[in-house]
């Protein structure tokens, strides 16, 4: 896999792609993470369409997984998954982006912080710089589905439709994924069992819910099956360790 994938996708997935790896780059302390049987670039096209994806992941002292996912189906829909799960020992949120592009229009682009401790609210210090980011107003806000009761009050669900809120929505996304690396870095480890047990279950009810979002199930059953779709969903883009 020479080119990445980004260089046939919509601008703004490739410069997400390209920036998101850039702070991840700048702000953590990368290791390699070893993607689970050869599923870094996969192919498929059971019913016609074909579905490419090609997948990134990372490891840091503070984060189990960085996973950045870039995927094609055809040639008229392109998809950005990032979701960034913290090691179970530490009280962050889940960092949690996607971007679908059909046919050279975003139809959804969203990003949140999502809280994973017992009382489903994001930590104080992410609180103070969040607030002070600048109000942007989108024309399309979107309505979150009932899955959706994971994000926060942080969470934006647009479909952007200019290159202002495309813009908007990027700087938006970069400048949470720069408060999180900064504190995230700066959050040490708890040693109280209790607490990891509630965050394990958090990212476990975290990914159990995003499990149910069926559009993504549905685009992968179509070029891989069901069986295929079933297991990449719950080992590749939503696992957590039991
Ligand atoms: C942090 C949040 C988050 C993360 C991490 C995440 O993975 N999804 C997330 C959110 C989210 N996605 C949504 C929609 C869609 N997702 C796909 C597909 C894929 N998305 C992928 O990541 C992959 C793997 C590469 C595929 C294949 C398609 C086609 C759509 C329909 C597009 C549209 O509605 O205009 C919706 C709206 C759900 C609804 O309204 O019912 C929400 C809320």
């Amino acid at each position: 896999m020479s080119i990445s994938l980004r260089t046939k996708q919509h601008p703004l997935i490739a410069k997400l792609a390209d920036r998101i790896e850039r702070t991840w780059q700048e702000h953590l302390d990368l290791s390699p993470y070893q993607i689970p049987h050869d599923l870094g670039y996969v192919e498929g096209s059971l019913e016609g369409e074909r579905l490419v994806i090609e997948n990134k992941c990372h490891q840091t002292p503070q984060f189990r997984k960085l996973h950045l996912e870039l995927a094609q189906v055809g040639q008229n829909l392109d998809i950005l998954h990032c979701v960034m799960f913290p090691h179970p020992d530490r009280d962050l949120p889940i960092f949690g982006a996607d971007i679908v592009c059909g046919r050279g229009t975003i139809s959804a682009a969203i990003v949140d912080l999502s809280p994973v401790n017992r009382n489903r609210s994001l930590p104080a210090r992410y609180q103070l710089p969040l607030r002070q980011l600048p109000a942007i107003s989108f024309s399309q806000v979107r309505d979150l589905p009932t899955w959706g009761d994971i994000f926060s009050d942080y969470c934006l669900f647009v479909r952007p439709t200019n290159a202002t809120e495309e813009t908007a929505f990027l700087d938006y996304v970069l400048s949470m994924l720069a408060i999180h690396c900064q504190i995230a870095s700066s959050t040490p480890p708890t040693t109280a069992i209790a607490e990891i047990a509630q965050i394990s279950a958090g990212h476990q009810y975290y990914c159990d819910r995003q499990q149910q979002n069926d559009k993504t199930r549905r685009v992968l059953e179509k070029s891989f099956g069901v069986e295929w779709a079933d297991r990449y969903m719950t080992t590749m883009l939503f696992d957590y360790e039991a």
